[in-house]
This record gives structure tokens, C-alpha cells and sequence, in this order.
């Protein structure tokens, strides 16, 4: 079901496909990080981003850009989540004769503090050349081909920021394959958003992951000495949060269909000492022993688990996370169109996972099923089914809150007002001035269920 539901706080995006696309556009005004507390502390973390903020600043004010050290904090009901916010801006940002054309995705880079990498550049005008100053703008329509050499019609691109030109057509497009290293050096993006170092935290120190990812890995509630899995696991930021939360005590199995994802992730518990984690490649949907085939008495211990790969016998699980593949509509800054056909082919597949889930959660157990879309379909569509499917389950409250449900007319028909209180869903609001760090943030969705035993 598409577009999203209203939100009670005031803006009604109910058949409004084009506000979502405009706050799809927008980078949220904040930067989160989660720390660390296997290796490090939030005031460290905090002090080094502070350091960073500051040096930037100076370099700011030297070229007579605004250079208010943006403002950092540490979130009160989650210590290990610390965010910073942008660069104040009056007025708008000048536009510039020479254009560069990048990809939607090196658009939203852009947007979100970095620089423009040659793979990332489709277009530049001819005669452009090192050391212009030009005007960056992302191919929303994809209409460039890789060596486009003309304007863009308005209608057809976004204005993402400014920058200096540090390598001409030749070394960009050159004949032998794609070029290296930065195309275009950024002083100023439309969000505002600071171009940090990418090593200002040392890596395993810090993940940049938005609020409601790391109020899930809350939600799952993980304890010491649990087995928990984590299905839909690459490239693993939640996956080590939910280790950090288990004081790396207790087994983490993770698994993902993807194997360069998963490499990643095994790479991310490497970076963050994170050492109960087994990851395995795999098609989650097959990761229980079938029923006619279940091995008896096998026990997934935590000393035998290390070895023992999928399928596994059901109710092996304390805990269960389906951070379910999804269309993804909640993530921002997105500036590609929406495909609409891949949106509504996604809720059987998260049908067959749940299933799954159910299956190899221990009775007593946590099932959290989470997205990081608006589409009502694969959110509050896949708790009703749930519920209509599995006896054994029942709703529980989604906590800790840092947002309550969303009421409206498609979601008060499927599911009731105890269950919407349950659920945790976060979506576009009309006010995209909105200044805190818990509402100018991703769209996602947390629904936390018990087995009954
Ligand atoms: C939303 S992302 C997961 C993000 C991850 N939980 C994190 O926090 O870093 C969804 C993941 O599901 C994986 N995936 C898609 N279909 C799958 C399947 N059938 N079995 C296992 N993983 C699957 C994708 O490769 C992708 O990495």
C-alpha cells in the first residue's frame, strides 16, 4: 500500500507520493553515531567529534563561510547514541556557471558530507577545468550517460552542492576505465551537513547508524549468554550492536544472502572486537531444518555453535531479529525515483522470513521484526498477518519509545489500538524544519513479538 500513512503530528501524506519524495530528498539535519562501550566511551567519542567539528570551523571562517561549530550531543535514554547537527546556512547557496552531473547515489553522498569521487561524476561541461568552482547536481531522472558534456534541463536534476573542480574532463573520463579519487572537493552542500574526515573516529570506535536502527537493536533487548539471530545481518551494524549489548557474552549467529555484505560484517566485528559472532552466508528463508528432517537432540550450545552453520532445528533461539529486506523508503537523502514494481514484490519474501523466524525462535522468546520503509504493506501489513497466521505469537510493546505509533485511516483498519500502540513507527512530518534529532531522521518500523510458550 503506497503512499505512506498520515502522521498524527499534523502532515497528511496519504496519496502523496510527491511529499515523500521531497522529504526522501532532504538529509537529515543530524549525524548519529553509536559508540562503542566494547573499546571506548561516548565522552571520548564525543570530545574527538568536537575537535573535528572545530578544525573544520576554522577552516570555514578562513574562507568567510558561516562557522558556527555545529551543536553535539549525547541522547539521554541511549548512551551509546550521539549525534551532531549541520552547518547554519542564511539564505540560499549560490549557483555557479560550470555544472558537474553525478549519479543519484554520489548526489546523496554529497548531501550527507562528502566529497565527489570520479566514479561517482556522469557529466561535465566541455572547457570545464581544474580549479573551477562549480555548481553540483545530482541525475534524479538518469538521463546522463557517463561523459554526458551538457546542461541538464532543471526538471531533470537537484542541486546538491558546491565545490571546487580538481581534475578536468580527460583524467575523469579517461579511456582506460574509471578514474580515482576525488573529482570535486565540496565546501558547501545544500543540507549543511559537515564534510567530517572519514577517519575523524577511529574505526571500531563508532558506527555513523540513524536513531531508530539503534533503538532496534534496544527493542531485541539482547542478555548476556543468549543465542540470538540476527537473519538479514550484513554489513552488521546492528548485528554488533546487539553484541555490544550482550557484553560480547553469549553466541550471535548472523546470516545474509549477500556475500560481499557479509564480508563486510565479519570486517565490522573485526574493527569492533566483537567476538560472539559467527556469520554465514545464506538464503535465511531456508535457515530451519525441515520439520520432516529434523535432527533430535541436537543442542546448540554456546561452545558447539561456533561450528555449527544453518539450517538449524526450531526453537533454537533466544531471541530472533528479521531487520527485514524492504523497499527502503524510509531512507534518506534518496534521490533515485521510486520503483514501484520492486516495492510491491518485497511482502511475500518478508512473509517467508517471518515464517522462518517463528519457526526457529525458542518458545519465551523475542521475535522484532523491523524495516526501514513507510509502505504500509511490509510494516503494519506484516504484523496483521502475523497475527492472523501465528497463534503462538502475541504483539508486546516495542520499547524503549522514542516515538509513539502512527494513527490513521489505513492503519486503524488493520490493526487495532492496542496494537498500533505497540508498534514504533517512524515517518515523514510535514514540519521539515524540525529541529531534534529524534524527528528529522529515517523512516522505519519496530514491532516486537512474544512466543507464547
Ligand atoms: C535492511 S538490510 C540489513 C541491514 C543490517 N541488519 C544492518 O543493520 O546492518 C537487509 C539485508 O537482507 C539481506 N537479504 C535479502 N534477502 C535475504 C534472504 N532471503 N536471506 C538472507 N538475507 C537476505 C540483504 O542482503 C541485506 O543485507
Amino acid at each position: 500500500m503506497l503512499p505512506v500513512p498520515s502522521d498524527h503530528r499534523g502532515m497528511s501524506l496519504e496519496d502523496d507520493t510527491l511529499k515523500l519524495l521531497i522529504w526522501r530528498r532532504k538529509a537529515p539535519k543530524f549525524t548519529t553515531f553509536r559508540i562503542n562501550s566494547l573499546v571506548t566511551t561516548p565522552s571520548h567519542c564525543m570530545d574527538t567529534l568536537k575537535l573535528a567539528l572545530l578544525k573544520l570551523s576554522e577552516s570555514r571562517a578562513a574562507s568567510g563561510q558561516d562557522s558556527t561549530v555545529p551543536p553535539i550531543w549525547s541522547h539521554p535514554l541511549l548512551p551509546e547514541a550521539i549525534a551532531y547537527g549541520s552547518w547554519a546556512r542564511n539564505g540560499d547557496l549560490p549557483r555557479h556557471e560550470s555544472e558537474v552531473i553525478v549519479d543519484p547515489a554520489c548526489g546523496a553522498a554529497v548531501l550527507r558530507g562528502a566529497h565527489v569521487f570520479v566514479p561517482g561524476v556522469v557529466g561535465l561541461l566541455p572547457g570545464a577545468k581544474e580549479g573551477d568552482i562549480v555548481s553540483i547536481y545530482a541525475d534524479i531522472e538518469a538521463r546522463c550517460k557517463r561523459g554526458w558534456a551538457q546542461r541538464l534541463e532543471a526538471e531533470n536534476r537537484y542541486f546538491v552542492g558546491n565545490g571546487v573542480l580538481l581534475m578536468g574532463r580527460k583524467d575523469i573520463f579517461c579511456d582506460n576505465g574509471i578514474g580515482r579519487g576525488i573529482a570535486v572537493q565540496v565546501t558547501d552542500n545544500e543540507s549543511g551537513c559537515p564534510s567530517l574526515p572519514a577517519n575523524s573516529i577511529s574505526p571500531g570506535l563508532a558506527v555513523m547508524q540513524n536513531l531508530p536502527s539503534i533503538v532496534c537493536g534496544r527493542v531485541v533487548n539482547p542478555q548476556p549468554g543468549e543465542i540470538i539471530l540476527d537473519m538479514c545481518a550484513a554489513p552488521g551494524n546492528k548485528t554488533t550492536h546487539l553484541s555490544m549489548l550482550m557484553k560480547n557474552q553469549g553466541v550471535v549467529i548472523a546470516l545474509d544472502r549477500s556475500a560481499t555484505r557479509t564480508s563486510k560484517l565479519r570486517q565490522l566485528c573485526k574493527d569492533m572486537k566483537v567476538k560472539n559472532v559467527t556469520a554465514f552466508v545464506c538464503n535465511s528463508v531456508n535457515a530451519v531444518i525441515n520439520s520432516n528432517t529434523q535432527i533430535e537432540g541436537v543442542k546448540y550450545g554456546h561452545q558447539s555453535h561456533n561450528q555449527s552453520g544453518p539450517p538449524f532445528p526450531i526453537n533454537t533461539f533466544d531471541r530472533v531479529l528479521l531487520d527485514a529486506p524492504c523497499s527502503a523508503l524510509g531512507q534518506r537523502p534518496k534521490l533515485e525515483q521510486i520503483d514501484f514494481k520492486h516495492v510491491t514484490s518485497l511482502p511475500p519474501l518478508q512473509k517467508k522470513l517471518f515464517e522462518t523466524a517463528v519457526k526457529l525462535l525458542k518458545p519465551g522468546g523475542t521475535l522484532v521484526y523491523s524495516t526501514c520503509t513507510v509502505v504500509v504493506d511490509e510494516n503494519e501489513g506484516i504484523v496483521r498477518w502475523a497475527l492472523d497466521h501465528f497463534p503462538c505469537l502475541e504483539l508486546v510493546p516495542a520499547e524503549p519509545y522514542l516515538f509513539p505509533s502512527v494513527s490513521n485511516q489505513d492503519v486503524s483498519m488493520i490493526l487495532s489500538p492496542f496494537e498500533r500502540s505497540c508498534v514504533q513507527k517512524y515517518v515523514p512530518h510535514g514540519n521539515l524544519e524540525e529541529n531534534h534529532c529524534e524527528r528529522d531522521t529515517i523512516g522505519f518500523f519496530i514491532a516486537r513479538f512474544f512466543k507464547r510458550v
